[in-house]
């Protein structure tokens, strides 16, 4: 059965087609009135009780099954909290404490936060490490027995283009490789299988295709054969397997837990549970079949329209993930162009608008009212006009 879009579950600006949902999802209308409860009858009532009797304390876990089964986890094997580039150094740390290699494989198409993380790591570990970064083209063809770990985005941030996850994976471990799977735009936006693609470790973000808002918390997921000896560099108190018992020694808690690390963000995890709330019932290969469409039709109408723009993504669906990009050299004052007159995607440096489609909330007639916007701002050169220009801090 075709998706039905939910829309309407959605606060969206009126005149507004928004297709940055890949770097920011919108309101969920009942998350307001979510995050209001909780601060006024949890925060407000309970104060300090709300940790039990609220059950704040388990929604790191309770939630974490919720996106688990968009990731098609185990349950019990995904937890909250935190950022994505803390728990990017979480599983990479715990990934090369299984192994004594020493090179850390990723591509150049990987989001920066997770080089400078390896970076990092390599600077504080007392050993032999290398950070080897290869074309994503490349990546299949460096997978060799020096490697400790495979650390990768699946979907491109820039180009949208799509690891085959599980062949990499399989690739990779018949190589004696701990894989880290990095699936921010990848949660919410594709049919992605960690238990069956056999990953080791993975991460994401929520506020992404998740609609967690601004500043949710991340996810990570530990394959269940490594639950129990996956071990935290980052050990917190709420990782530890008593944290009331306040030991002076850490002991890592039960499975996925012991990737907690400190207090839970309560307020924003009410906005990401809201936010759950529309996922429900949804079935990921519905939403990935949709988004299909949607990515087809926009690349079909805005190469009919636009022969100036040339697609920086892959052309076939099934290595390409929710979004399209284009490039063009005036890339960024389009994209400012193209939002003033009600479209809004993103730029991502050096030339690329990027245009993300979320099947929640965007149907075939916001493509097409889309693309004829992008035409006219590039047809009609909207972008060539200081104002467009001036470049923003945060873009
Ligand atoms: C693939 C990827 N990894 C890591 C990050 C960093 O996430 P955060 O800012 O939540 O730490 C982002 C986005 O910002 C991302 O797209
Ligand atoms: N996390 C972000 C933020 O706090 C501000 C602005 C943008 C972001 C992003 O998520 C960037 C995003 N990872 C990207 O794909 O470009």
């Amino acid at each position: 059965m075709p998706f039905q879009s939910r829309k309407d579950q959605f606060h969206l600006p009126i005149g507004m087609i928004y297709l940055d949902g890949n770097s920011l999802g919108p309101l969920p209308r009942a998350a307001a009135d979510r995050v209001g409860r909780t601060m006024v009858d949890e925060w407000g009532d309970m104060l300090i009780t709300g940790w039990n009797k609220a059950g704040w304390m388990a929604q790191p876990m309770a939630l974490g099954d919720r996106i688990g089964r968009l990731i098609g986890a185990e349950a019990g094997h995904v937890t909250l909290g935190d950022t994505l580039s803390i728990k990017v150094f979480q599983a990479l740390s715990a990934a090369l404490a299984m192994t004594d290699r020493k090179v850390i494989l990723s591509d150049s198409g990987n989001f920066p936060s997770d080089l400078y993380i390896a970076e990092g790591l390599i600077r504080a570990f007392d050993r032999d490490l290398e950070l080897r970064v290869v074309a994503p083209e490349d990546v299949a063809a460096h997978i060799t027995d020096e490697v400790a770990v495979l650390m990768l985005t699946q979907v491109d941030y820039r180009t949208g283009r799509l690891h085959d996850m599980a062949a990499l994976t399989a690739q990779a471990q018949a190589a004696g490789i701990v894989t880290v799977w990095d699936l921010a735009h990848s949660a919410g936006a594709l049919a992605v299988d960690v238990a069956g693609c056999n990953a080791d470790f993975a991460v994401g973000c929520t506020y992404k295709y998740l609609n967690g808002g601004p500043g949710a918390p991340a996810f990570i997921y530990v394959a269940p054969r490594h639950a129990q000896t996956a071990a935290p560099v980052l050990a917190g108190w709420l990782g530890h397997d008593a944290p009331f018992a306040f030991e002076p020694t850490y002991r890592p808690g039960e499975g996925v837990a012991r990737m907690r690390v400190g207090t839970p963000p309560v307020i924003q995890m009410a906005a990401l549970e809201a936010a759950m709330d529309v996922w429900d019932g949804v079935d990921m290969t519905d939403i990935r079949d949709a988004s299909i469409t949607l990515t087809q039709r926009f690349i079909a109408g805005v190469e009919a329209a636009c022969p100036q723009l040339e697609l920086a993504s892959p052309r076939d669906p099934q290595t390409r993930g929710s979004q399209v990009s284009f490039r063009h050299a005036e890339g960024y004052a389009a994209m400012q162009a193209c939002i003033a007159h009600g479209v809004v995607g993103d730029f991502r440096a050096p030339d690329i608008m990027r245009f993300g489609f979320t099947p929640l909330f965007i149907d075939e007639g916001d493509v097409d009212a889309a693309v004829a916007v992008i035409a006219r701002v590039m047809n009609e050169k909207l972008w060539d006009d200081p104002q467009f220009q001036a470049r923003s801090a945060v873009t």
